[in-house]
């Protein structure tokens, strides 16, 4: 479903990955790589935030040729996720609602099991780091996207946050056939281990461990 040719990124002159020809089939995809390897490049190539040589096609469908439709089947959540610091959380919650056409109510389900809605209208600039990133995760999962790409979700999030997030990916994924891309340094939880498979950055290119 996720096709990769030909793809070269670089900064500058300095080449950070090239992948020939490579098919990613639906499914949970732990990346891993060691710090610097490319991971937060390649996520960010994959939902069409970067600039690279190549191709790389969701169910046919190229970021670079068809970016609006490529856009909508892929969602994406940040290492550390910036939005402007006036909005509150249920204004940021409203907008990607709209933009992804979530269905109505959508996102009670994220908010009630992380225990978020003491805090959602407070302005974004008063949240800690943790409560950033857990309003980051939800708005990765509004809508029905065949892909969601989570950059370092685990970090800041607490224990119990952490496992409730895990529920969520099994659940969607089994839901709507949804695809993760997820890079963590940190291990994945046991349930959520055993339905992943492993990509690996390194060496300047992405493989799919078997
Ligand atoms: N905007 C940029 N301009 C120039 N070089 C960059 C830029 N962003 C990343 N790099 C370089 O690209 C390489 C890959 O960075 P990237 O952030 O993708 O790695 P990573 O695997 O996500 O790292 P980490 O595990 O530390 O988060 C690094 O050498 C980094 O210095």
């Amino acid at each position: 479903m996720l096709q990769f040719n030909n793809f070269r990124k670089s900064y500058g002159y300095h080449p950070i990955l090239e992948i020939d020809r490579l098919a990613i089939e639906s499914g949970i995809y732990w990346i891993k790589g060691v710090n610097g390897s490319g991971k937060s490049t390649l996520l960010k190539s994959i939902g069409g935030f970067l600039f690279f040589e190549g191709e790389i096609l969701l169910n046919n469908v190229s970021v670079k040729k068809d970016g609006v439709a490529y856009r909508k089947m892929v969602n994406f959540a940040d290492a550390e996720p910036i939005y402007p610091e006036f909005l509150t959380g249920w204004e940021m919650i409203a907008l990607f609602a709209k933009a992804k056409q979530a269905s109505p109510g959508q996102e009670s389900y994220f908010i009630e099991s992380m225990k978020m809605a003491s805090y959602l209208s407070n302005a974004v600039g008063s949240y800690s780091s943790g409560m950033l990133k857990k309003l980051s995760l939800v708005l990765a999962f509004l809508g029905k996207p065949k892909v969601i790409l989570l950059d370092e979700p685990l970090i800041t999030i607490d224990t119990e946050s952490l496992s409730i997030l895990c529920q969520w990916i099994l659940k969607k994924h089994e839901e709507e056939s949804t695809t993760f891309l997820l890079s963590s340094h940190q291990a994945l939880n046991e349930e959520l281990l055993v339905k992943s498979r492993i990509l690996l950055v390194d060496q300047q290119t992405l493989t799919v461990e078997q």
